[in-house]
């Protein structure tokens, strides 16, 4: 079955009600921050903090996704510790070029083969976040099999870009770069993540731009609050018009094929392959998303 990525939270590592609690806001992933969210000072008793949390708690079948930081400043020392404890994702921060993922893979497989872990288990997900990155994107995507998405960070892209967010307006400053990233994931056939939304107040903005992002192709974007999950998960959640459309679709071309043919007309409008390939997959998300979906 599809794995849903509507939500990834972001939760501080520093925070032991936070690990504790993260399970329980119905997030697709959980994302475990080491990088930007920690002090200086806190870095070697969050990345313990962390890694006592992932051995003691049950995260169930929650994805469980780290950020770590760069290799040069403590990032080998998060992957050992993390692929030891068992995460199901490592997500590197900042990625500009292919090499980049190729150095974070090669100490994920000594550390697999430190732990006794299974080689090729720990997945990578590489966050794209300055105009090089952006620029080598499709690079990027092809660079690892064990990439299953590239994502945006926005409040690095604007810093380096010399902007800032425009939210209220249409965002037009990271256009470029979404479109970038969206385009060279799905060129490589994985996940296209958007970045997070920081006005934890604002829903209103958080959903315009939801589904603004899932216009454009995104497959679900990280969050910072537990807040901000259901009003992600209701945009990109099929919805019972769309899924009954869907099965329209489906059946129309079931009956189209009895009389030997690919295309016909449903209330006006043509029905053929790449129609029905987007009816399967609404059926497909609202499967993975755990709506029954009728027979008939
Ligand atoms: C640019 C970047 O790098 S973004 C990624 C790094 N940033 C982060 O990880 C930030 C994560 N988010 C947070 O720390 C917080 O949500 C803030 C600082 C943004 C807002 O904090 P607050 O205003 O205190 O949050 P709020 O009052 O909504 O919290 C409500 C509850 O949700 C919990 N909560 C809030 N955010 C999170 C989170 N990200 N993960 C888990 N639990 C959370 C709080 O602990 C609180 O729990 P409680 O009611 O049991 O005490
Ligand atoms: O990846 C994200 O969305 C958060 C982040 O680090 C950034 O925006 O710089
Ligand atoms: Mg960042």
């Amino acid at each position: 079955m599809e794995r849903l990525r509507r939500t990834m939270m972001f939760v501080p590592a520093s925070n032991p009600g936070m690990l504790r609690d993260a399970i329980l806001y119905g997030a697709d992933s959980i994302m475990f921050d080491l990088e930007d969210s920690i002090s200086l000072r806190e870095k070697d008793t969050s990345r313990f903090l962390l890694y006592q949390a992932l051995k003691t708690f049950d995260y169930s079948s929650t994805e469980t996704v780290v950020r770590i930081n760069s290799l040069d400043a403590g990032g080998v020392e998060d992957i050992h510790a993390m692929v030891r404890a068992g995460i199901d994702c490592i997500r590197l921060p900042k990625t500009t070029c292919a090499q980049d993922v190729l150095d974070a893979e090669s100490v994920i497989l000594e550390a697999e083969k430190k732990c006794g872990r299974e080689v090729g288990s720990t997945k990578m997900l590489a966050a794209i976040e300055d105009p090089m990155g952006v620029l080598n994107a499709l690079s990027i995507a092809q660079s690892s099999k064990r990439l299953i998405g590239i994502a945006l960070g926005s409040e690095d892209y604007v810093t380096a870009m010399k902007t800032r967010r425009y939210s209220d307006r249409n965002s037009e400053e990271i256009f470029f770069a979404r479109s970038m990233i969206v385009h060279a994931a799905r060129a490589a056939g994985i996940a296209a993540l958007d970045t997070v939304f920081s006005d934890v107040n604002d829903m209103e903005t958080l959903r315009k731009e939801t589904e603004f992002i899932k216009q454009l192709g995104f497959d679900g974007k990280s969050v910072i609050n537990p807040r901000q999950i259901p009003v992600v998960n209701k945009v990109y959640t099929p919805t019972e018009k769309e899924i009954s459309n869907a099965l329209d679709v489906i059946h129309a071309i079931e009956e189209a094929n009895r009389r030997g043919s690919g295309v016909i007309a449903l209330n006006g409008k043509m029905i053929d392959k790449p129609i029905v390939e987007r009816a399967e997959r609404i059926l497909a998300l609202a499967k993975a998303a755990g709506i029954k979906i009728p027979e008939n």
